[in-house]
């Protein structure tokens, strides 16, 4: 049936702000509320094909999620001429991969109570997700999603020189968001559609998924040392492996305590890494964690 085309009708395209194999990704103006919005368009997957699931994965684990301030929130999605479209909150400030990169490029390093801040702020949000009996099986920096408050939105807003503005951090709170679930699965009868196999723990390649939740662990634990400045990852070869034995180059820029709960989360023992309720709770990432 021919639908009124809802997306231009309901939306005003502000700028393009993703564009993949996926799809394109704007952030849109809803002309009702006023509000704005990141909405993903991708062409309509074939029926039974994985693209079919990844987007009925998404959108499903977008209705059993509801609400959580570390999970990127969903308003909508509906089919139309072809494509499909989700609706999600808008996060103003880039992704934690945008961010890593830029830190890169002026050569800064993000201090360990940020570190810690944000390792904290994703693990609650695994948390939650975990808490469904899910597990989100792409965590990376590029499916991290950033909001900061008190930045004016409509202003030019000109970067600080260094990836963290320390008034930022005093006064407008910043927010890290797990987003993109459309590699989400049940804990309980997994069907996997792998993620980015630089996060990916060698159990899931091997197909064991005995552990779904330990293997977000295990990426976070990637994220975090990325985000440390542990540079690129390796996509394979021995690097590749030396991580898979749960060894990571200590590159002395944070505590060895905080190492060595990374090295945890890596452990090639799924069951060895610390679970989401251990790591919301641990001493190192506390307000007096070790100094
Ligand atoms: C490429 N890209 C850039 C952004 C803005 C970051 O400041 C972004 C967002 C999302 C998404 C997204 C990811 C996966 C599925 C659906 C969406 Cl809307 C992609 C995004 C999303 O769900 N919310 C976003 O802010």
């Amino acid at each position: 049936q021919t639908s009124v085309p809802r997306y231009h009708k309901e939306f005003h395209e502000i700028c393009l702000i993703g564009k993949g194999e996926f799809g394109s990704v704007h952030k849109c103006l809803n002309r009702l509320d006023g509000c704005t919005y990141a909405v993903k368009k991708s062409l309509m997957p074939v029926a039974g094909s994985p693209n079919e699931r990844s987007a009925l994965n998404e959108v499903w684990a977008h209705a059993v999620l509801g609400q959580h301030p570390h999970v990127v929130r969903y308003y909508s999605a509906w089919a139309e001429n072809g494509h499909m479209i989700i609706q999600n909150e808008f996060c103003n400030s880039g992704t934690l991969e945008e961010l890593i990169r830029t830190n890169q490029q002026n050569n800064v390093t993000v201090n360990e109570p940020q570190l810690k801040s944000t390792l904290l702020q994703i693990a609650e949000g695994l948390h939650y997700i975990h808490s469904k009996q899910l597990a989100h099986m792409d965590i990376k920096p590029g499916n991290i999603f950033i909001c900061r408050e008190n930045i004016d939105d409509c202003s030019v807003h000109h970067d600080s020189d260094d990836g963290f503005d320390e008034l930022d951090d005093d006064y407008g709170s910043v927010t890290y968001k797990i987003g993109d679930l459309g590699h989400v699965t049940s804990v309980v009868q997994p069907i996997v559609e792998e993620g980015d196999c630089r996060y990916l723990p060698v159990e899931i390649l091997q197909e064991n998924y005995d552990n779904l939740a330990k293997a977000d662990i295990f990426s976070l634990g990637l994220t975090i040392y990325e985000m440390a400045g542990g540079g690129q990852l390796p996509k394979n070869g021995d690097e590749w492996h030396a991580i898979r034995q749960g060894r990571l180059p200590y590159n002395g820029r944070y505590s060895i305590e905080l190492h060595n709960l990374l090295e945890l989360m890596i452990h090639p023992d799924p069951t060895l890494r610390p679970s989401t309720q251990v790591l919301t709770q641990h001493p190192v990432l506390g307000p007096n964690g070790a100094k």
